[in-house]
């Protein structure tokens, strides 16, 4: 569609959104109430606000990392929300084929704004966020452009990149098959060189080899980097990554021999549905030699296999790039669904009323605290997490680019645990939230059902969470085994101290006791070391390791487990270190710095005990201290989650609305539902009213 069909249908859009809201005006006041004039201007959070013990505006720039991060994304959110081709209010509602006609729209209209407006890559990065709508852009700017910036030639890249950079083509990642997604060494696509031609030969040999749940590859993609196993010379040499063309750049119909198609639908109602994950075969497809990505291995003309310096996991690299991404994006997800429930919380009253008065806030009952509060406090650690394993990627690049390996393996098992850790606490929380919302919740409108559709494949997604608690687990066997000869470093550094960790008892004696950052860490070093050296001994036990590494496999992920959230607790209570700016600012991060770390321990209580480093007394005096924390953090509950500095277009959700002006909002809602355009419903004369007219020939009922 020409950049003018775009914006006749955006008039189009915002003319329906407005009569909507004039049908609105005159249906409720048919009931009597003039919503018109109850609903606007006012904050009803205001003496929520008033509590605030930190200056917000200086958290809001805590929480984005820096002024001028805080600025771009602010710029990025309000250039979203004031834009109505951005609506998003009937996407739950939409079919599939308008669904993704939708996200094309948008993603069209996004691009425009990005070339128009001249934004850097990292503008246009959260202008997509913001547009908060999963589209084949994703996987083309998330993971293609990546796999050929990270795998391919200087040669390849200057061939590709700015073909994609102005997407003049559309990429996805084409890895996962029908049979196989986990073990990425099982895939069956063939690649076979044929030194006649100097090309590959790309082959689907089963059912099961055929690509199954890449997004964008469905209807979107023109190219693929598509993982294949190698065979030159009637061998094979492990699975390696082709660019391959899809579709025609001219009529965008399937090339000869590629049969290409969307999966079908998934879970929930708009949510995940706007991306076209897609199916795809090759009956014998040739390509060029030169596109294998051939930074890792190169096939010559004569058919050689050439090794480069650079370790064979590096064809795994995109991953770890985009894990290190969802990590960052676990704590927007869970931060969205804590400012929803938070602020509904202040404004939901239920019990309590004395003498007429108000009921009393939930926000106010201890269990809600107890639910809420570690959730918030969680967006923050995980947000804080995020930004330090950027800097570890940040890091690994550099050195990967100056053929330094030595971190790979540490930046692997960090990204691959914490993706983890992160994504499974995320998607509990999400519906944690909307239980903390009530019967509202559930509600479409209270926007927590769509978020929780469209998350919780992250648990799958860029690895299993189990599987990928496995590759810590690995990670952590290793440093064990190597502890006598061999310097931990990294992460894994504290276990350089194992002797100590294992002897060592806590000395808290006092609820006070608890608020020390160095009792806090060597609580968790020591159930993390304690926990690996105990998997070791066990794994000892056995003749053939990998046996004894299946047999213990679920006391080894909780040994990841631990040592995940060690990392998470250290690196909360290291940025606490820096200098942070703003009145009150660093006092309340510390706060919800021992709500997170002392909310672990009394939920995993049974580890620090079974491993013997703390005893029933300290740890009921943590959650003693825990309590005291909760209402530390209640005056500012409200303006910690304003801090996120989300616009109303963003959050999507009346609960979570800024002005807390929930109930005249949910009412107006309710009226926009299509099942109310008419006060008797379509089928109503065939179908119910013979049942109401029906003469019984039998007196029995
Ligand atoms: C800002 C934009 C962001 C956009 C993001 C958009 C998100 C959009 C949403 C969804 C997109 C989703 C995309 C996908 O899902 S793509 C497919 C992802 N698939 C997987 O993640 C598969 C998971 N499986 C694996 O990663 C691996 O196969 C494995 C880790 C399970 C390994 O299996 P195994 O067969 O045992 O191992 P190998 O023999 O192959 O290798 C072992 C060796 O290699 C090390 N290693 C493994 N992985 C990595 C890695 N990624 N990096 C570095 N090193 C790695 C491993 O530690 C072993 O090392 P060794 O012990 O020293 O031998
Ligand atoms: C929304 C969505 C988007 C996706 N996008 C893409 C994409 O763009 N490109 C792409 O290539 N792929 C994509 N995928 C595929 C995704 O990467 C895989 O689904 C994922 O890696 C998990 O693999 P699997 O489906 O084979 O799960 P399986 O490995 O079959 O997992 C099934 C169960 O087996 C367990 N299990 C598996 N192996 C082990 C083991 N060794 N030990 C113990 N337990 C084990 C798992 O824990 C799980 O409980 C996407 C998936 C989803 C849901």
């Amino acid at each position: 569609m020409g950049l003018s069909g775009i914006s006749l249908l955006t008039t189009t859009y915002s003319l329906i959104l407005q009569h909507q809201s004039l049908l609105l005006c005159l249906r409720a006041k048919g009931f009597g109430l003039d919503l018109k004039k109850d609903m606007e201007g006012v904050d009803y959070l205001s003496d929520e606000r008033k509590k605030a013990q930190f200056d917000v505006e200086a958290m809001k720039i805590a929480w984005a990392g820096s002024l001028e991060a805080f600025q771009l994304s602010d710029r990025m959110a309000k250039l979203v929300a004031n834009d109505p081709a951005f609506e998003k209010f009937t996407r739950p509602m939409l079919g599939r084929k308008e669904l993704i006609k939708n996200t094309l729209r948008k993603a069209a209209h996004g691009w425009k704004l990005i070339v128009d407006l001249r934004l850097t890559e990292e503008e246009a990065k959260w202008l997509r966020l913001y547009i908060d709508e999963p589209a084949y852009t994703d996987l083309h700017w998330g993971m293609f452009i990546p796999a050929i910036e990270g795998q391919g030639t200087e040669e390849q890249k200057k061939k590709w990149l700015p073909l994609a950079k102005k997407m003049q083509i559309i990429g996805c990642y084409a890895q996962t098959e029908l049979g196989h997604g986990s073990n990425v060494q099982g895939l069956e696509t063939t690649a076979t060189f044929d030194p006649q031609t100097d090309e590959f030969i790309m082959h689907s040999p089963t059912l099961t080899s055929s690509k199954w749940w890449p997004g964008g590859l469905g209807k979107a993609s023109t190219h693929a980097v598509v993982y294949a196993r190698l065979i030159v010379g009637g061998e094979f040499h492990g699975v390696h990554g082709f660019i391959v063309q899809l579709r025609s750049l001219d009529d965008h119909s399937p090339l000869p021999g590629v049969t290409v198609g969307d999966i079908g639908m998934k879970f929930g109602n708009g949510a995940y549905n706007t991306m076209d994950n897609g199916v795809l075969r090759f009956d014998h497809v040739r390509i060029p030699r030169d596109q294998m990505l051939m930074r890792v291995s190169q096939v010559t003309r004569e058919g050689k296999i050439m090794q480069s310096d650079v370790p064979r996991q590096l064809i795994y690299g995109t991953m770890v790039y985009v894990r290190q991404t969802i990590v960052a994006d676990a704590s927007k997800a869970l931060s969205r669904a804590v400012c929803i429930a938070t602020r509904y919380s202040a404004i939901r009253r239920q019990f309590g009323s004395r003498n007429g008065g108000p009921e009393t806030q939930v926000i106010d009952y201890k269990t809600q605290q107890s639910r809420l509060f570690p959730l918030l406090a969680s967006a923050y650690a995980f947000r804080f997490v995020g930004e330090w394993l950027k800097w570890l990627y940040t890091d690994v690049k550099e050195r990967l680019a100056a053929n330094d390996f030595s971190t790979l393996p540490e930046a692997h098992a960090c990204t691959a645990g914490l993706k983890s850790l992160t994504t499974s606490f995320t998607a509990d929380g999400i519906e944690e939230c909307r239980k903390l919302c009530g019967g509202h919740g559930y509600l479409v409108s209270s926007g927590l059902p769509e978020l929780f559709a469209v998350y919780i494949p992250a648990c799958t997604y860029e690895g299993d969470n189990v599987v990928l608690l496995l590759q810590v687990a690995r990670f952590l066997v290793k440093t064990v085994s190597e502890l006598g000869y061999k310097k931990p470093v990294g992460t894994t550094a504290y276990m350089g101290r194992v002797a100590s960790l294992m002897q060592n008892n806590c000395a808290v004696q006092t609820a006070e006791g608890w608020l020390n950052p160095g009792a806090v860490v060597e609580a968790f070093e020591s159930r993390a070391a304690r926990m690996a050296v105990r998997c070791g001994q066990q794994l000892a036990k056995y003749e053939n390791p990998e046996e004894g590494f299946a047999e213990l496999s679920a006391d080894l992920v909780e040994a990841s487990i631990a040592h995940c959230q060690l990392i998470v607790v250290s690196k909360f209570i290291e940025k606490l270190q820096q200098d942070i700016p703003g009145k009150g600012v660093k006092q309340t991060l510390e706060v919800l710095c021992y709500v997170y770390a002392l909310f672990l321990l009394h939920k995993h209580q049974g580890d620090f005990l079974a491993t013997g480093y703390l005893t029933p007394k300290q740890a009921s005096l943590a959650n003693d201290q825990l309590r005291t924390l909760y209402s530390k953090v209640r005056p500012n509950a409200i303006t910690l989650v304003d801090s996120f500095n989300y616009t109303d277009h963003y959050l999507g959700s009346i609960l979570g609305r800024y002005d807390g002006n929930v109930y005249p909002k949910l009412y107006e809602a309710a009226w926009k539902d299509p099942l109310n355009d008419s006060d008797v419903v379509d089928g109503f004369y065939e179908y119910v009213q013979p049942i109401l007219k029906q003469k019984l020939r039998t007196a029995k009922l």
